[in-house]
């Protein structure tokens, strides 16, 4: 059996290789839509899943089993249904993924199907790369350069099967239909789609990607970030194709950072919601009625500075914001506004087609000053100079705020020089 979950794809899949072995047994390839995610994923990663899934389902012509239910009581009822010898997963390192497994491998024990994992969604997977005392490292730079001496294996060479089981031939297979997307999306999901948009960037946009990767209103970034959430590519894929030139290396230093954020959530579980650095947690934050207009307004993009409002309203109309807004709107966020980061993080997983638990809550701390390797609580972002140096025209900012020049546009909602200040004196209170 193939269990799919972080890998809605079928080439360079190591778990379905290891499922189809020599080809000799009939393997059931399944999914378990499970409810605790159903009910915690935004719209637009749901739509992004279920549209994978009907992806995979058309090129294993109809035979991708969808179930709903607890994978720990749905696996073990499809190994018996069909008397399968193992279940083959890639495996998931996240908090929620290693709790899931590990009672899904508890309430196997009785099947005497042996658990398989294999590979996992990263170049590197989580633990194992560590510093020479075995410890985990705590900044990007020396993690940098072990991952890359560490190195990966190249792209498996796997696809459809062709002696897969017929979910209509198990009695009582659970079959439910795939979901219909809850809502549009403004770049299409699936496998097919990752590797024309990676083809395409690669052609079109990877050799200026070192100079321009910062520039929201060019529009050059890789926008594979769903793609590689939902697995319908593995980086490995994309890192085959880049070559030595100092673009291609800048590129694999950002896949590098993902690999960090997963490493640094898989050794600190606790820093999904909490601060990576304790020394934080005394630090003092607004609440109550006041804050939550604050919020609002940033939300809603109306907070009266540009680019903050730039990103946060395309965050709300495509689900998609540049990494470049995203630092500077979630620094807007703590440092001027006083809010907990966990507010901003959370309501990005809302919104965010590539919604993330490591990358999101880590790319949070990280603005916060509160990460491994973080941006020192004293370096506050000004949202003005960062617009003239990196949207120089104004040309993201009018894409995203028709009524940019008009007295409709708010005035600041706050005074930067004198939040800024106070965020020092707080920070200086520790
Ligand atoms: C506050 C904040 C929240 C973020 N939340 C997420 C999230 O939920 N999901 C997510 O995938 N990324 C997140 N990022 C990282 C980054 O913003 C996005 O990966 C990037 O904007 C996606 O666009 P792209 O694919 O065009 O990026 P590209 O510039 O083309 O980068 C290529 C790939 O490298 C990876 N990458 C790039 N930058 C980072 C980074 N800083 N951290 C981790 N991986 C990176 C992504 O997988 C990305 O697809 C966040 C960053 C910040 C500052």
């Amino acid at each position: 059996m193939c269990w799919l979950r972080r890998d809605l794809r079928l080439g360079d899949l190591p778990a379905l290789g290891e499922a189809i072995g020599d080809g000799n047994r009939e393997v059931l390839v399944c999914f378990v839509l499970d409810p605790r995610l159903e009910s915690s994923s935004g719209e637009r990663r749901l739509a992004f899943l279920y549209d994978s899934l009907r992806e995979l389902d058309a090129k294993l012509d109809g035979k991708l089993l969808v179930v709903r239910g607890r994978p720990d009581e749905e696996i073990p009822r499809l190994v018996d249904a069909v008397g399968a010898g193992s279940v083959h997963v890639s495996e998931d390192f996240s908090p929620f993924g290693r709790r899931r497994d590990d009672a899904v491998v508890t309430a196997l024990e009785e099947s005497g199907a042996t658990w398989q994992p294999v590979g996992s969604p990263y170049l590197v997977s989580p633990g194992r790369v560590t510093k020479s005392d075995g410890t985990p490292y705590k900044v990007f730079t020396p993690f940098f350069r072990a991952w890359r001496d560490h190195g990966w294996r190249a792209p498996a060479k796997t696809e459809a099967p062709s002696n897969i089981l017929n979910p209509s031939d198990i009695h009582p297979s659970g079959r439910i239909r795939i979901p219909a997307a809850p809502t549009t999306l403004d770049l299409p999901a699936g496998e097919d789609a990752a590797l024309e948009r990676w083809r395409t960037f690669v052609d079109d946009d990877l050799s200026g990607y070192e100079s321009d990767r910062d520039r929201p209103d060019l529009d050059v970034s890789s926008r594979m970030s769903a793609y590689l959430k939902f697995g319908n590519i593995h980086p490995r894929t994309m890192a085959a194709d880049l070559g030595r030139s100092q673009s291609a290396q800048a590129y694999l230093r950002e896949l590098a950072f993902r690999d960090f954020y997963a490493d640094v959530l898989y050794n600190w579980p606790k820093s999904l919601w909490h601060n990576w650095n304790d020394q934080f947690d005394d630090i003092a934050l607004d609440t109550g009625k006041s804050a939550e207009k604050h919020f609002d307004a940033w939300r809603e993009g109306r907070t009266g500075f540009p680019l903050v409002d730039a990103g946060m309203r395309q965050l709300s109309e495509t689900g998609f914001m540049h990494n470049r807004v995203r630092m500077i709107a979630a620094s807007f966020l703590v440092k001027d506004l006083h809010l907990p980061w966990w507010w901003g993080a959370k309501w990005f997983l809302d919104q965010l087609t590539d919604g993330d638990m490591a990358s999101n809550q880590h790319g949070w701390q990280w603005a916060a000053g509160t990460g491994t390797d973080a941006a020192p609580y004293f370096r506050v972002f000004n949202p003005e100079t960062q617009a003239k140096k990196f949207d120089p025209d104004g040309d993201y900012i009018r894409r995203w705020i028709p009524e940019f020049d008009t007295d409709d546009y708010p005035e600041p909602i706050v005074d930067h020089k004198a939040e800024r200040e106070e965020a020092l004196r707080r920070f200086g209170e520790l």
